[in-house]
């Protein structure tokens, strides 16, 4: 089987097309480092009826996600290189609905893309703590908040991300019965009203070196609560998703998506 791998800013995906049969067994197969490829998840590229093409997302244990911030930069380079999609603003379809990357390409190269991600949701039926979510609610002895990206993230504010236990408070938070469905942790360091350092631990993927969904989400937050403006550097691990929020509720990450390399499995 052929396979690409890439990355947005650390967070790498098996890029693959074509048929696969058991997309579940498939990740778990290729996404374990050390003993295989090594990849927090899986990237099929499928055709669309609503859109130009159609990306799924597997998490690195075999779960498939709604949507992938980081995933959906890289699926938009490599549609485009391959001609796949001949377009430098395009739809991809995805579980969560239609999302629109825009390539930004400089000297014939896509420098970095800029995604249209939808209006983060703060609503009941999203988030399972509403009433006290704008200003956070209990969870595994710490104060939380939480918001729908395409996926459900829980942020943690913190004072210091050198000082915090993302390992140990992580999973724990993940699978906390307070989110059915499991969520995504970010631990966030507001360092001014626009820019914050965070760590990620996933759902379905555990330590991620960052994550889009999450950034994005993290930054409707903050300038939700009234803590960061409508533009945000959200700094991870290996570099910066620039998020921005417009009045209408709209958020737009933009980030790199870099490739790793080809090559085919034995
Ligand atoms: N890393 C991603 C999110 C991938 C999905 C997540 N693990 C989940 O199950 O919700 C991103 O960049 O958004």
């Amino acid at each position: 089987m052929h396979i690409t791998k890439m990355h947005g800013l650390g967070n790498d995906f098996i890029v693959i097309e074509g048929r696969v049969d058991d997309a579940s067994a498939l990740a778990r197969a290729l996404c374990p480092r050390r003993l295989a490829v090594g990849a927090d998840g899986l990237l099929l590229v499928e055709p669309s009826k609503r859109a130009d093409v159609r990306m799924r997302i597997i998490n690195a244990d075999g779960s498939e996600a709604e949507m992938c911030g980081n995933g959906v930069r890289c699926f938009a380079r490599y549609v485009y290189d391959r001609g796949i999609v001949k377009k430098e603003e395009m739809e991809i379809e995805t579980l969560s609905g239609v999302v629109r990357p825009r390539l930004i390409v400089e000297n014939g190269g896509v420098a970095a893309v800029r995604v249209d991600m939808g209006v983060p949701s703060f609503a009941a039926e999203d988030v399972p703590v509403l009433a006290e979510n704008a200003l956070g609610f209990e969870v595994c002895g710490v104060r939380a908040a939480s918001v729908l990206c395409g996926v459900p993230h829980t942020m943690v504010l913190v004072d210091s991300l050198a000082d915090t236990d993302v390992d140990g408070l992580g999973p724990r938070i993940e699978k906390d019965p307070l989110f059915p469905r499991g969520t995504n942790v970010n631990f966030v360091e507001l360092a001014d009203r626009s820019t914050a350092y965070m760590r990620t631990w996933e759902r379905g993927a555990g330590r991620t070196l960052a994550c889009g969904t999450g950034a994005t989400g993290c930054a409707a937050l903050l300038h939700k609560k009234g803590l960061a403006d409508s533009a945000v550097d959200m700094h991870v691990q290996a570099g910066v998703l620039h998020i921005e929020l417009a009045e209408d509720g709209r958020a737009f990450m933009t980030g790199a998506a870099a490739y790793v390399f080809e090559g085919e499995t034995l």
